[in-house]
């Protein structure tokens, strides 16, 4: 099943000045792909329309569709979003944690759209949902902070915090913009592990925006390249090489991580012409 299906997306927060130009791409269900790019390429933006929270430009053929469903067509949010807001999972770069509640309490935030809208006002969750959510903390090795404050935990713990919630929520589809942007090494490795595994063992899908490019290499099989806004990769990740990486960033990527025992290929179609999404999917493994 096709879990995201952005088909000719474009974005301008200011006229003449485009954040997206014409993306289209589809993920499959059960996918982890990494979505790369320089600062500034939209990547943010692209995850915030996936996700509902920026909508798209008007254009007649535009649309994003979530698992078969059109969430966003022409500019406008559609009811389906609504609907399946609970299946998408965010993460964020700066966590996103309540800092005056207790880790768990944050964790249990995942079942409020499983749960009538009243017991979720009261806070009043069940043995269950405390079990699933201490359970959720076990699988992201953070069990043995379910009481404390959030404000109280490092980074890479609370990013795990977040993992753990989007654990709980049960989400279908997660959203990571970024998540290890603000971690230490050990920490980003950590996070990223947790949601490798994740995607794994619960078939989640996963989309996460990457500026650390190697962990895109060691983690996800596929690659999504933007480059001011232009979409100018999808395919494997073994199908990028150290030349495509320097066009992508203008030189200034660390790109040693990258094997270099490939042929040279021409550089100069990189980074202007986009990839035939079809081409592209059938490309993936
Ligand atoms: N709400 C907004 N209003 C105006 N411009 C915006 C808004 N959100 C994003 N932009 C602009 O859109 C462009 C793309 O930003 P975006 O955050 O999507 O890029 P990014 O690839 O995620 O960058 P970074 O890696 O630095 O986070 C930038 O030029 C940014 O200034």
């Amino acid at each position: 099943m096709t879990a995201i299906n952005v088909s000719s997306v474009s974005k301008s927060f200011e006229a003449g000045k485009s954040v997206l130009e014409d993306v289209s791409f589809k993920i499959e269900a059960g996918e982890m792909v990494a979505l790369i790019g320089a600062s500034g390429s939209g990547k943010s933006t692209l995850i915030r329309m996936i996700s509902g929270l920026e909508t798209i430009d008007k254009g007649e053929d535009s649309t994003i569709a979530l698992f078969g469903q059109d969430v966003q067509r022409n500019g406008r949010r559609l009811p389906a979003a609504r609907a399946l807001r609970r299946e998408i999972g965010v993460i964020f770069q700066q966590f996103n944690l309540v800092g005056r509640l207790s880790l768990l309490n944050n964790v249990l935030v995942g079942r409020l759209g499983h749960i009538p809208k009243w017991r979720g006002n009261l806070g009043l969750f069940g043995t269950a949902e405390k079990i699933g959510a201490l359970r959720a903390l076990e699988r992201v090795g953070m069990v043995d902070f379910a009481h404390r404050r959030a404000s109280r935990l490092s980074g890479g713990q609370q990013q795990r915090g977040a993992i753990a919630r989007v654990l709980t929520q049960q989400a279908r589809l997660i959203l990571a913009d970024e998540p290890i942007a603000s971690l230490d090494p050990k920490s980003a490795d950590t996070v990223m592990e947790t949601l490798s595994i994740i995607n794994r063992e619960d078939k989640a899908t996963v989309i996460v925006s990457l500026h650390q490019i190697d962990h895109a290499f060691r983690h996800c099989k596929r690659i999504i390249a933007l480059r001011q806004g232009k979409l100018v990769y999808d395919g494997p990740t073994h199908g990028i090489d150290k030349g495509d990486l320097a066009a992508l960033y203008d030189n200034d990527a660390d790109t040693d991580f990258v094997p270099s025992n490939k042929k040279p290929r021409d550089l100069s179609s990189f980074g202007k012409k986009p990839v035939e999404p079809k081409k592209a999917a059938l490309a993936v493994e």
